[in-house]
């Protein structure tokens, strides 16, 4: 099996963004195997810290932060990073070409019960000129690399360089990431959703009722029964529908005004969307293709609806129509 290093020396990218990726696996492994040694390595629980979004920080957030910081700051490839553990975009080496956002742990929820959590991030070009939170506002379209590793029952690595996706799986015995999944494609239909049902209520009249006809199953006008999923790590539910297909989804909802979204643009959606996009499928906001979006902040949310690219156009079409003289459908 070919190994991640002799994969991406194949790629046709720059030695440069070769080094910063295997920099990225390799920090994932100690990553897995903190996650594996869980209460025995006492980093279970959280801190006394927020971070600058208002969240308390986990112990494991803090550690993969500073793991993955302290790599990227030894790479010199980087020349700045920005993470949702840091407040600020952190400035690295002059020299570095790229920039990386990273969520050192999505679904810090699931790390006290022992469930699926992983680590996003997105490669950007580094700009000309002094770093600023300016310097990462580009478009998902800007990304020259992005993926994920989930840490589950085994370690999955999932890595786009705009050339398809790849799964590649870590052998803890040798340490060595080895490539389990080539080309890998997400079916265009699907029969599975993934939601955060407790929200139903807060949700916009698109998404209420194309949920709605979902769960009406045969009887309603889709015709067809669909199953729900719900993981609560987006890298575990992305991660399903790279593999089997689907639609996940993270909508806009008013539960507290201030905050109509969840999910971040610059270090959830927009590597997930990257990786989405090249698999063969579709990530918008309802509205607007992902990639597509001119950040205007750092830590900015957005609405997620991403998968299998039929399904996807079903759910734009509820978001095409005038849902302005209808009652609540609660
Ligand atoms: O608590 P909920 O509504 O199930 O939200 C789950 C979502 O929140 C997240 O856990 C947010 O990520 P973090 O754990 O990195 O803050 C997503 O991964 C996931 O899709
Ligand atoms: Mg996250
Ligand atoms: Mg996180």
């Amino acid at each position: 099996m070919q190994t991640l290093a002799q994969h991406l020396q194949q790629q046709a990218i720059p030695e440069s963004l070769t080094q910063l990726l295997l920099t990225l696996a390799d920090t994932s492994k100690s990553i897995s195997q903190a996650v594996r040694h869980g209460a025995l390595a006492g980093i279970l629980g959280a801190t006394e810290q927020e971070n600058v979004q208002g969240e308390t920080q986990k112990k494991l957030d803090v550690i993969t932060n500073d793991m993955l910081k302290d790599a990227l700051q030894a790479s010199g490839h980087v020349r700045g990073l920005a993470s949702e553990e840091e407040d600020y975009v952190v400035p690295v080496s002059d020299a570095g070409e790229y920039l990386v956002c990273f969520d050192p742990l999505d679904g810090s929820s699931n790390i006290d019960i022992n469930s699926l959590v992983g680590t996003i991030f997105s490669v950007l070009p580094a700009l000309q000129g002094e770093l600023t939170e300016q310097s990462f506002l580009q478009s998902g379209r800007q990304q020259v690399a992005a993926g994920y590793v989930l840490y589950g029952p085994s370690t999955i690595l999932a890595l786009t360089v705009g050339k398809g996706v790849s799964f590649f799986t870590l052998n803890p015995d040798s340490g060595a990431f080895l490539l389990t999944q080539d080309d890998v494609q997400i079916t265009k239909d699907t029969a599975e959703f993934a939601i955060n049902m407790s929200n139903q209520r807060f949700w916009e009249a698109p998404m209420q009722t194309y949920i709605a006809d979902l769960l009406l199953g045969k009887i309603g006008p889709r015709e067809k029964s669909f199953n729900m999923r719900w993981i609560a790590a987006m890298v575990g539910d992305v991660h399903r529908v790279l593999c089997r297909g689907g639609i996940f989804t993270y909508p806009t909802d008013n539960k507290n005004p201030e905050k109509p979204y969840k999910l971040r643009l610059m270090y959830e959606a927009n590597p997930m969307a990257f990786l989405v996009e090249q698999a063969g499928g579709k990530a918008t906001t309802g509205y607007q293709s992902i990639l597509d979006i001119q950040p205007e902040a750092i830590h900015q949310r957005v609405a997620v609806i991403l998968g299998s690219a039929n399904e996807v156009d079903t759910c734009l079409e509820y978001h095409a129509e005038d849902y302005s003289g209808d009652e609540p459908t609660l």
